[in-house]
């Protein structure tokens, strides 16, 4: 973490919780946290689609600092897609970001590179901010390639950007084996690799670099945030599993307050 970059931590619901329970815990995590600690630390849910009326709904009415966004879109503007769901329509619905690549799309959605750069560029022609994500599985890891696979991915997605659409790019390194398993990666590890991921960027778009905020994921806790973002390549959090629970997700938020805890 460092001064020039916001923190963002952004809970990304996965296929959990009906548009009632989001309300619920929307407006537990606002009771929960002061409008000093939304101020200071960037805070995000990506809740499934059927449920990002009814957020937007509460946050607009009760003008909470609360950001939200979807977890996937269309790689097409509009059109027969059936099923799919465009960049236009989030945007409509007042969606600042959007999850893009995430490993499980990767895998159960045979998302590849292509795909994955296609959906970052919807995102952006419509304004908003693609989280894009990266990371290697276990074998990868386990030969020792995890850099230059995340990197790959990394670039795959953002090759023939401007610098200034580059700025509004958030990267999520997701090394597969720490999803909801438990094992996070160690704060060593994952500032490794989101070091590399940074300057892989530098060379290819130069000092917004420097801009860009660069995500960890897989398995944050409060447990476990404040050392991970003690890193100074690592700008927040994309959390799963903890984002369900509203009060342990207000923690994670708090973690500049239980910082060396
Ligand atoms: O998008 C979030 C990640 O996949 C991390 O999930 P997790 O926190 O449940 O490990």
């Amino acid at each position: 973490m460092t001064e020039t970059r916001k923190p963002l931590i952004a809970g990304n619901w996965k296929m959990n919780l009906n548009h009632l329970e989001a309300i619920a815990l929307v407006q537990k995590l606002a009771f929960s946290l002061t409008r000093e600690q939304l101020e200071a630390v960037e805070t995000v849910v990506l809740p499934p689609f059927v449920d990002i009326r009814s957020v937007q709904t509460l946050v607009d009415g009760d003008k909470l600092v609360i950001g939200f966004g979807a977890q996937d879109l269309s790689a097409h503007p509009s059109g027969a897609y059936t099923g799919e769901i465009a960049g236009s329509m989030l945007a409509k619905l007042g969606c600042s970001y959007v999850a893009v690549g995430h490993s499980e799309r990767r895998q159960y959605h045979e998302e590849g590179d292509e795909l994955v750069a296609a959906k970052v560029r919807q995102a952006l022609n419509n304004g908003i901010s693609p989280i894009l994500c990266v990371g290697e599985a276990l074998d990868v890891r386990e030969a020792g390639d995890h850099i230059a696979h995340s990197v790959s991915q990394l670039i795959a997605a953002v090759d023939g950007l401007t610098e200034e659409e580059l700025a509004k790019v958030v990267v999520a390194y997701e090394p597969v084996w720490a999803i909801g398993t438990g094992r996070t990666a160690s704060a060593e590890d994952a500032q490794e690799v989101i070091g590399a991921l940074r300057q892989a960027l530098g060379e290819k778009f130069g000092a917004v670099a420097e801009r860009v905020r660069i995500l960890y994921g897989g398995s944050v806790k409060s447990s476990n945030v404040a050392q991970i973002m003690a890193k100074p390549d690592i700008d927040g959090a994309l959390v799963g599993g903890a984002s369900l629970d509203a009060e342990e997700f207000a923690k994670i938020v708090r973690f500049p307050e239980h910082a060396g805890a």
